[in-house]
């Protein structure tokens, strides 16, 4: 695969990483890319082993990403002891490929609450229903544990406490467009001491 659909100069991508990640992402979604805000959630475990998995981008904005997950999952946990993540997006449709890394935190309760009750009944008696990570003997016991949830809540799921939102607070984010013999154009973005960002181009 040779890549030639187009360029990426350093003035294209402004002075503002956040604001240029929101074109390429509506770029990417009026592409019609299907699940274009799957992307992939890299961290450490407490043995500096890392770890990866997609998971669906719910937010961007000047703050950061945010997606939404179980706190006690295996993610939930290596986060807990250690707060340096990495973000992946690849758009190949576009030949584009966003990489951010960052600190992570926890989203305000109010944000998860928002977000939770605005997913499906099933979604919601889902993150009830699995303990996600852990060992389990077999399907039956999410079948089982989905019927008593929905016993006990009916139509009215609350969000459990150990499922809310993460914000993924950027202090990296490089743009990758491939370009014709792997001369690719990577312009990278670092956050300063004192919050605004510095731009560079990267060789490929
Ligand atoms: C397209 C896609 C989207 C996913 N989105 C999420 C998500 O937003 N949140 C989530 O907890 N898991 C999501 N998953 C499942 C995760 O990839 C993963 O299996 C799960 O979160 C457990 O990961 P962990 O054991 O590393 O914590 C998604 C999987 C796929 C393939
Ligand atoms: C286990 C799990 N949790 C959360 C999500 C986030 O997506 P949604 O809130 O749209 O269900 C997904 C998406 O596949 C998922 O698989």
């Amino acid at each position: 695969m040779d890549y030639s659909r187009e360029a990426l100069d350093e003035q294209a991508t402004g002075d503002d990483p956040m604001h240029f990640f929101m074109k390429w992402f509506s770029e990417a979604e009026s592409a019609q890319i299907t699940e274009v805000n799957a992307m992939t959630l890299a961290t450490v475990d407490a043995d500096h082993r890392p770890h990866a998995r997609i998971v669906l981008l719910k937010g961007a904005d000047e703050r950061g990403f945010s997606f939404f997950t179980n706190y006690d999952s295996a993610k939930g946990t290596h986060i807990a002891a250690d707060p340096f993540v990495a973000l992946l997006f690849f758009w190949k449709e576009l030949e584009r490929q966003v990489r951010i890394d960052g600190r992570i935190e926890k989203l305000p309760a109010a944000e998860s609450d928002e977000y939770f009750y605005s997913r499906p009944v099933g979604s919601r008696l889902g993150a009830w229903a699995s303990p996600q990570s852990r060992e389990i003997p077999g399907r039956e016991v999410l079948e089982q544990n989905y019927e008593r949830y929905q016993k006990e809540f009916g139509e009215n799921v609350p969000r459990p406490p150990h499922w809310g939102g993460y914000l993924v607070v950027p202090q990296r984010i490089e743009f990758w467009q491939g370009r014709s013999s792997r001369m690719h154009d990577r312009i990278s973005f670092s956050r300063n001491e004192d919050g605004s960002w510095k731009r560079c181009r990267l060789a490929p």
